[in-house]
């Protein structure tokens, strides 16, 4: 595959991507430039190929035979790509192995063992090659990863977010407490010192942060001694160009198992909730990416309002280890910024497209449950797949440019009297790998569909 990095690139045609959480801006006959560094540099209306060439190069400085341009065919339109702002790259060969688990039993069963496999850095290597492949051909060019407890594969997983030029969060996981002696470490100082290892490593592999980012991260509540949060906490507040990634309230048996190991009493916290214990420590701040908030309380919904803390909402796992429905319009009427996660492999699809399906589903249920106002619709989910999820990340600003386009094969039949917005319709409901025929990154060719 060529790759077009460090090339002068054209894109002409049909471009979508949403304007705010409502609406869908749909940009026909239009031209984008994006110059070597990946920027985009130009955004025409009411261009095509010949007058970009005319009228837009000759300011940019460029000359029409140096520059690669793509331009969609019918039925086809760029779109930004998709931001997964919650996923375990080290849990990606268990996707669809959950049986009829729920979370605690579920991480004992399938997943710590797993975690620990990939101490072994050839099974990691063929996991996380493979975990990266599979999320672009999605179109997925921005993951918040969580890795392992292992210092060197947590790294490699890094290094090979950077080879395949996918923008990633990498988080090395930190846990001292409640799991199998075989795989958590052995003291809040070793979890410390390991995390600043792994930060030291990444923050080395890509100095300017350009794509490829740590995040601190608690695995939950439950996994860390009250020393290492608080040691965690410190951290993030040494280093505030991290973002912090964890979990919240996802299932009643994790929710009363919180407060069983941090009661009020012992933290400081202003009252017993999940979010009260993560505020005691330091972790709910505005850079807090938190997965799931199923149950939240109305005061702990406040409390992440004004800690400026973000939400993952991850759908397909909330259903698939039947953890709840989260109430999404509830987050987000509140002003919560939030985005969606495919949470693999507590979520069993690789695709954010399909955790947009499965909010809008979702949504749907909650709104069965009494909540008519609940239905999240096809613009919504596309928000919160994109520029929502660019927000959770911190990258907002940053991401959300054109980065993917569609193709007509595939599980969306078009018959060609649809409307744009029903087009997308079809595609958000139905649509899938098959419809992304290829990702760019910063401008570089990351995925492409043969
Ligand atoms: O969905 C989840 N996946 C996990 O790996 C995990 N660990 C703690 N809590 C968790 N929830
Ligand atoms: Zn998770």
């Amino acid at each position: 595959m060529t790759t077009h990095q460090n090339q002068n690139q054209l894109f002409v045609g049909s471009f979508i991507y949403s304007k705010n959480l409502d609406e869908l801006e749909y940009l026909h006959g239009a031209a984008i430039c994006v110059d070597k560094e990946g920027k985009i540099v130009a955004v025409e209306r009411d261009c095509d190929e010949q007058t970009a060439i005319e009228t837009v190069f000759p300011g940019l400085g460029w000359s029409a035979d140096e520059v690669v341009v793509s331009v969609t065919k019918d039925g086809q339109f760029f779109f930004p790509g998709f931001i997964d702002t919650h996923l375990h790259a080290s849990q990606y060969p268990n996707v669809g192995i959950f049986g009829k688990s729920t979370l605690l039993d579920w991480l004992n069963t399938y997943t710590f063992p797993l975690e620990a496999s990939l101490a072994d850095p050839l099974k990691a290597r063929k996991v996380y090659s493979r975990v990266i492949r599979k999320t672009l051909s999605h179109g997925t060019t921005c993951a918040a990863y969580y890795a392992t407890v292992d210092v060197p594969s947590t790294n490699l997983l890094a290094d090979l977010c950077l080879a395949a030029g996918q923008r990633a969060l990498v988080g090395r996981v930190c846990m001292d407490q409640l799991s199998p002696a075989y795989y958590r470490d052995d003291s809040p100082a070793a979890s410390l010192a390991a995390t600043r290892a792994s930060i030291a490593h990444i923050e080395k592999a890509d100095p300017g942060m350009r794509l490829v980012r740590p995040v601190i991260t608690p695995r939950f509540a439950p996994s860390c001694s009250a020393p290492l949060m608080r040691a965690l906490g410190d951290l993030a507040k040494e280093m505030p160009h991290l973002s912090v990634q964890t979990h919240i309230s996802e299932n009643a048996g994790e929710i009363a198992l919180v407060r069983e190991l941090f009661p009020m009493e012992s933290t400081g916290a202003a009252d017993d909730s999940y979010a009260a214990v993560y505020d005691a420590f330091g972790l709910l701040t505005d850079r807090t990416i938190l997965a799931h908030a199923v149950h939240l309380s109305e005061a702990e919904a406040d409390l992440i309002k004004t800690r400026g803390a973000k939400v993952s909402h991850c759908p397909c796992s909330n259903s698939a280890i039947t953890s709840g429905a989260a109430r999404v319009r509830w987050l987000l009427g509140k002003g919560i910024v939030c985005g969606l996660g495919t949470d693999m492999s507590g979520g069993y699809s690789p695709s954010v497209l399909e955790a947009a399906r499965l909010a809008a589903l979702v949504s749907r249920h909650v709104a069965m449950g009494g909540d008519e106002k609940a239905k999240l619709s096809v613009e919504e989910v596309l928000y919160l797949a994109t520029k929502g999820g660019a927000e959770v990340v911190g990258l907002e600003g940053r991401v959300g440019g054109f980065e993917e386009d569609g193709e007509e094969d595939g599980n969306v039949d078009v018959f060609g009297w649809e409307s744009w917005g029903d087009m997308v319709a079809k595609w958000v409901y139905n649509g899938d790998d098959r419809n992304t025929k290829k990702v760019w990154v910063k401008g570089r060719l990351v995925h492409e569909r043969k």
